[in-house]
C-alpha cells in the first residue's frame, strides 16, 4: 500500500479557490486541494466534473489566475516554464506516433523536454527499461498492443525525470492486465523517485488500491476529500468506493450534455487498441 502522504509542510500542489469557465459553462468552481510531495492523489468524478479542467489549470494548459495554483511553490501564473519543467503529464489522448518507434518516441520527449544532450541516450533506455519496453524498443508503435501504447506514452512523460506526474486516465480502455501492469510501472517509479503522482480515473478498484488520498469532485466542486478508507467509513461501515462515488454525485455517471464528448473519447481509445 502506498497511502502515505509526505510531510505536512511540503506540498507539491497547493489551489486556493480554482476557478474557470467556457464561456457562461463554469468548469471549475472555486476547488481547494493540497497534494503532498511523494503522495498518490486521486480525482475522481463523473464525465464533465471538471477533473481535466483542474489539470490542465495546473500544468498551465489554460491560464489560472495569480494565486490560484502554485506547483513547488511557484505560482503558475507567474513561473510557467519552471512549473511546466517541473511536471511529466500523461493527457487523455493519444500522445505516442505510431510510425515512430518506442525509442523514437521517447527520444523526441526528451528533445521536446530539454533533456541535455548527453544524458539523452542514457535516459531514453532508463524510462524504456521502467515501463517494460527495453525488449521493443525498436518496433514502431503501429504495432503495440494498447497497454504497450500507454506505458510508451508514461516514458515519454518520464523522461524528463518529473518531479510531479499527471496522468489524466492513464488505464482507460484497457483490458485488467494491462492496467496493472501500467499501475506496476507507476508505482515502481514512484517508490524509486519519490515523485508526486496525480490522476484521474474511472475506475473506482484502481483509485482505491493506489491513491493515498481522493478528492471526489461533481458540478466543478470538490465535494469530498479524504483516503480511500475514511472516504468509506464515512459513508457507512462496509461501504464501497463505488457506493461513495453515487452517494456524493447523485447517481449519475454523466452530466448532462457531455455524451457527444464522452463518445468520442471512448472511440479514440477504441481506435488506438484496434
Ligand atoms: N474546451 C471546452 N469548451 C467548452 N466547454 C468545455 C471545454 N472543455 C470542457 N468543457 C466543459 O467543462 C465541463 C468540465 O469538463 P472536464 O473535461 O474538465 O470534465 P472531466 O471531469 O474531466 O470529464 P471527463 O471525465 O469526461 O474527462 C464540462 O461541462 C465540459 O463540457
Amino acid at each position: 500500500m502506498n497511502g502515505e502522504s509526505g510531510p505536512a509542510d511540503r506540498h507539491a500542489i497547493v489551489c486556493r479557490g480554482l476557478r474557470h469557465a467556457f464561456g457562461d459553462k463554469v468548469a471549475v468552481d472555486g476547488v481547494d486541494l493540497d497534494v503532498a510531495e511523494g503522495e498518490i492523489f486521486g480525482l475522481l468524478g463523473p464525465n464533465g466534473a471538471g477533473k481535466t479542467t483542474t489539470i490542465r489549470l495546473i500544468t498551465t494548459l489554460l491560464p489560472a489566475r495569480p494565486g490560484m495554483v502554485e506547483v513547488f511553490g511557484l505560482d503558475v501564473a507567474r513561473h510557467r516554464m519552471a512549473v511546466r519543467r517541473a511536471i511529466g503529464y500523461l493527457p487523455q489522448q493519444l500522445s505516442a506516433d505510431a510510425a515512430l518507434t518506442g525509442r523514437e518516441n521517447v527520444g523526441l520527449f526528451a528533445r521536446l523536454f530539454d533533456v541535455p544532450r548527453r544524458q539523452r541516450g542514457e535516459r531514453v533506455e532508463e524510462v524504456l527499461a521502467a515501463v517494460g519496453l527495453a525488449d521493443a524498443a525498436e518496433r514502431r508503435a503501429q504495432t503495440y498492443s494498447g497497454g504497450m501504447i500507454r506505458r510508451l506514452e508514461l516514458a515519454q512523460a518520464l523522461v524528463s525525470a518529473p518531479r510531479l506526474l499527471i496522468l489524466d486516465e492513464p488505464t482507460i480502455g484497457l483490458d485488467p492486465v494491462a492496467r496493472d501492469g501500467v499501475w506496476e510501472r507507476i508505482q515502481e517509479v514512484r517508490r524509486a523517485t519519490g515523485m508526486t503522482v496525480l490522476v484521474t480515473t474511472h475506475y473506482m478498484d484502481e483509485a482505491d488500491q493506489h491513491c493515498g488520498r481522493i478528492a471526489l469532485m461533481h458540478r466543478g466542486r470538490v465535494q469530498a476529500l479524504g483516503t480511500p478508507s475514511e472516504l468509506k467509513s464515512g459513508l457507512e461501515p462496509g461501504a464501497t468506493l463505488e457506493e461513495v462515488f453515487r452517494a456524493y454525485t447523485g447517481d449519475r455517471l454523466d452530466e448532462p450534455g457531455d455524451g457527444f464528448r464522452d463518445a468520442r473519447r471512448t472511440r479514440r481509445t477504441a481506435g488506438r487498441l484496434g
